[in-house]
């Protein structure tokens, strides 16, 4: 398939040459950047610099397409770097996305990868806690705010969210909160923290997602990478 993307091996190709900046990737540090790197092979696209080297302290990556540069960021902000229009494309979690619920992103990729659930759960020991959306109050501990407010909002009960940024799990058992809300994959985790699960409140898997301002002043470049993407999905 010939797309419009600038070629690697076009002599003076560089978008700076042509007066259009580079487009710049945004990829999530951790677990989604291994699980999304046969994806992006499949697309054509391959980070260069030392991406590769955990330990590197560079943040920003050029890659084997002149036009598209790379970066890595934590999961959490790569939907704000996308929203804020400094990266226009980027990889990141349904849960990331319903958390923050921003306007100029447009998602229009499901990319398989990623797969768990946003729930609530409660301790194993406290059957009471099933009945949570009859209460009026609510504590929830979490690192999704707004999911967790509009979750129990939505029944009528008003969540008094804690923050916390990982080990939510430990909130119940030291009196943080009655119940977490929280990413369950396998749910060991809970298991292991005597908590069991009490709610999904949505599937989450990885998107591929766009500045929907960056994609209006620069369809073709953007929609190309778009068909790149869908392809190597079916590829
Ligand atoms: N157990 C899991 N199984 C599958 N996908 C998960 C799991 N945990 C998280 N994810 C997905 O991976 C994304 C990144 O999670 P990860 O654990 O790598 O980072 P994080 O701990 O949220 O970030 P940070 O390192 O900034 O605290 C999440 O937003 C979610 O979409
Ligand atoms: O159901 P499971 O398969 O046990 O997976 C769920 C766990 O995975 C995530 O944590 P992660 O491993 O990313 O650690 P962190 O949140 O502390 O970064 C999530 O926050 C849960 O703790």
């Amino acid at each position: 398939m010939d797309l419009p993307i600038t070629s690697p091996s076009l002599p003076g190709s560089r978008a700076a040459d042509s007066g259009t900046s580079d487009l710049i990737l945004a990829l999530p540090k951790g677990r989604i950047l291994k699980e999304v790197q046969p994806l992006l092979a499949r697309a054509g696209l391959i980070p260069g610099g030392d991406f590769h080297d955990e330990d590197s302290r560079h943040l920003r990556f050029p890659t084997n397409h002149p036009g598209l540069d790379v970066v890595r960021v934590r999961p959490f902000d790569v939907a704000t770097f996308v929203a804020h229009g400094g990266a226009q494309i980027g990889v990141c979690g349904a849960d990331v996305l319903m958390e923050f619920d921003y306007p100029e992103i447009y998602a229009p990729l499901d990319l398989g990868i990623g797969r768990c659930r946003v729930s609530v759960a409660g301790p194993v020991d406290d059957p009471i806690a099933e009945e949570a959306n009859r209460w009026s109050r609510v504590t929830v501990a979490t690192k999704y705010p707004g999911i967790a407010r509009r979750h129990f909002a939505a029944r009528g009960v008003q969540a008094e969210v804690v923050s916390l940024h990982g080990a939510m799990e430990l909130a119940p058992s030291l009196g943080l909160a009655r119940l977490i809300v929280d990413l369950v994959q396998t749910g060991s985790t809970l298991k292991a923290n005597g908590l069991v699960e009490r709610e999904v409140i949505a599937q989450v898997t990885s998107r591929l997602i766009v500045n929907r301002t960056a994609l209006k002043t620069e369809p073709e470049r953007i929609g190309a990478w778009l068909a790149r993407f869908r392809e190597a999905l079916t590829a």
